[in-house]
């Protein structure tokens, strides 16, 4: 079967990256991706687009009004598309049974509902891109079939995304697996076939793998799992680092070493934040509760419960530094994105930082090179974050520069890793600033040797310097 045109239900840092490098790997394809958000569509149609991604301002003007369209007009869409994805936001439910933990697949199930209202004649491929529960693609093909009308067929495959933020456009165009889980029949391998067939016009074939939905499904939420939980076993060392003398760097290079272990994703941070590995995690623990995996659900859930003690520990540790008070004292918050190079902040670390921060009284002075004022604003003002939105008012302002955050500050806190921030000059910094003046790494991406040499008082993740050993004893 020939796939000629593509839709792709959802606008987001998901559909919209993914249709991009669609289009501009198969020319002979034509690509929509529709959403229900006017306002998203139209930036997408702009010369600012939604999202920051790097390299994709490049490929979409590359190939929009060719073969890549971006559009409202669902049902259109819908109704001309040989193949559909669903890559719709899949949130953790905040209310109801599994409030906090289940997935919420509403906007899943109301876009196979408008699949199925839409679709009027011919053989419909529908992939499942958003990251589900296990068994979603079987709800999906309940509904589809439930209301297919005469003439209609659906096949319906999982095909989870792997793409990380701030790197999407490489993940994409270098992509290690493409994972196509599907019905093991023979319309089932004939769709398979259909999408296996638009990858490989830039994915080599052996790197397409093809198994049964619900180990596609599966496999999703296991990566994630995997990888945040690598997060949290380096960050379950970094008090111990601090408190013995070791160096969590050191540690993590002396283990990366061993190739069953590998160096990557041993980064110790202020915690993981983003849209996806708390709510795929909480997820995963919720389907193991459902099954009465107890066990399984508390091993997983520990992946959580660390992150949030580091996040945590790292604010106590600003409070205490500070000389137990933070009380109307002005600290620059720099970096406000859940990790550099996207403008993205959802369950960024900066915003639990933040809170904490605010809850003791201090006036944050928040700089990001790619996150709107509004966006911070909005955040911090989540009633999650903020039980009384004045007190943003009161305590939070937004800033243009480092410098112009820093100044006047007693510390400087480092929430995400942007390669400017390295390259600030701390001599002007310590000069802007109030004395003693501190230096609080999160991401460990500063010369701390530099910075106390200019006469900074520095505390980074897993490691202890003497210096703030003996301040602190002093205190
Ligand atoms: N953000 C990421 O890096 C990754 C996300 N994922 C998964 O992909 C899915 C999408 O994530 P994001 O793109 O980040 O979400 P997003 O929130 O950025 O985008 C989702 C879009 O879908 C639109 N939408 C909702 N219902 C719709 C409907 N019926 N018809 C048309 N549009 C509709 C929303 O208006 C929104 O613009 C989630 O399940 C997520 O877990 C997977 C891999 C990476
Ligand atoms: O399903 C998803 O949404 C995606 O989730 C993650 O991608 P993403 O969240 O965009 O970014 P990551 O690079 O994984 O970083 C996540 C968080 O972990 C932090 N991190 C990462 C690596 C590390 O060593 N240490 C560390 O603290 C980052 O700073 C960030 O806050 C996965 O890496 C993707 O494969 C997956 O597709």
């Amino acid at each position: 079967m020939t796939i000629k045109k593509v839709c792709c239900l959802g606008a987001g840092y998901v559909g919209g990256p993914t249709c991009s490098i669609m289009a501009y790997k198969c020319p002979d394809i034509q690509v929509i991706v529709v959403d229900k958000s006017k306002q998203r569509i139209d930036e997408w149609n702009s010369d600012v687009l939604p999202i920051y991604e790097p390299g994709l301002d490049e490929v979409v003007k590359q190939c929009r009004g060719k073969n890549l369209h971006f559009s409202t007009e669902i049902e259109t869409a819908i109704k001309e598309a040989d193949l559909i994805f669903i890559s719709v936001n899949t949130p953790t439910k905040t209310f109801g049974y599994g409030k906090g933990k289940a997935a919420d697949l509403k906007y899943v199930e109301l876009a196979a509902r408008d699949i199925v209202e839409t679709v009027e004649s011919g053989f419909k491929i529908v992939v499942e891109k958003s990251t589900v529960p296990v068994k979603a693609a079987e709800s999906i093909s309940t509904i589809l079939h439930s209301k297919q009308k005469a003439g209609v067929e659906f096949q319906v495959l999982s095909n989870p995304e792997f793409l990380a933020e701030g790197s999407a456009i490489t993940d994409l165009l270098h992509a290690e697996r493409v994972l196509i889980g599907g019905e093991q029949s023979p319309k089932g391998k004939l769709a398979i076939g259909a999408l296996s067939w638009i990858y490989q016009h830039w994915i080599p074939e052996e790197k397409i793998l093809t198994m049964d939905t619900w180990s596609s499904e599966l496999s999703k939420l296991a990566a994630n799992a995997f990888l945040a939980q690598r997060i949290s076993s380096i960050n379950a060392l970094t008090p111990l680092c601090e408190e013995t003398g070791a160096d969590v760097s050191e540690v993590a290079k002396a283990i990366g070493k061993d190739s069953r272990i590998g160096s990557k994703f041993l980064q110790a941070s202020v915690g993981f934040g983003g849209s996806c590995f708390q709510k795929d995690i909480l997820n995963l623990v919720y389907i193991c509760e459902s099954l009465g995996l107890q066990e399984v659900a508390a091993y997983w859930n520990s992946v959580i419960v660390i992150n949030d003690y580091q996040k945590r520990r790292f604010s106590l540790r600003i409070v205490h530094r500070l000389f137990n008070t933070v009380t109307d004292k002005r600290i620059s918050i720099l970096g406000f994105a859940f990790k550099k190079n996207t403008g993205d902040t959802r369950e960024s670390a900066a915003i639990h930082l933040s809170k904490h921060l605010m809850d003791e009284n201090a006036k944050l002075a928040i700089y990001d090179p790619k996150v709107d004022k509004q966006q911070i604003l909005d955040d911090l003002s989540h009633p999650y974050i903020s039980e009384d939105p004045s007190r943003v008012a009161r305590l939070v302002t937004i800033h243009q520069s480092a410098y112009e955050a820093g100044q006047g500050s007693h510390a400087l806190v480092i929430c995400t890793e942007w390669d400017e921030f390295v390259k600030l000059d701390f001599r002007r910094m310590y000069e802007i600033m109030e004395k003693p003046a501190f230096v609080f790494d999160g991401r460990k991406i500063l010369d701390h040797e530099a910075l106390i040499s200019i006469g900074f008082e520095v505390e980074t993740i897993g490691k202890r310097f003497n210096q703030s050993a003996n301040r602190l004893d002093d205190f």
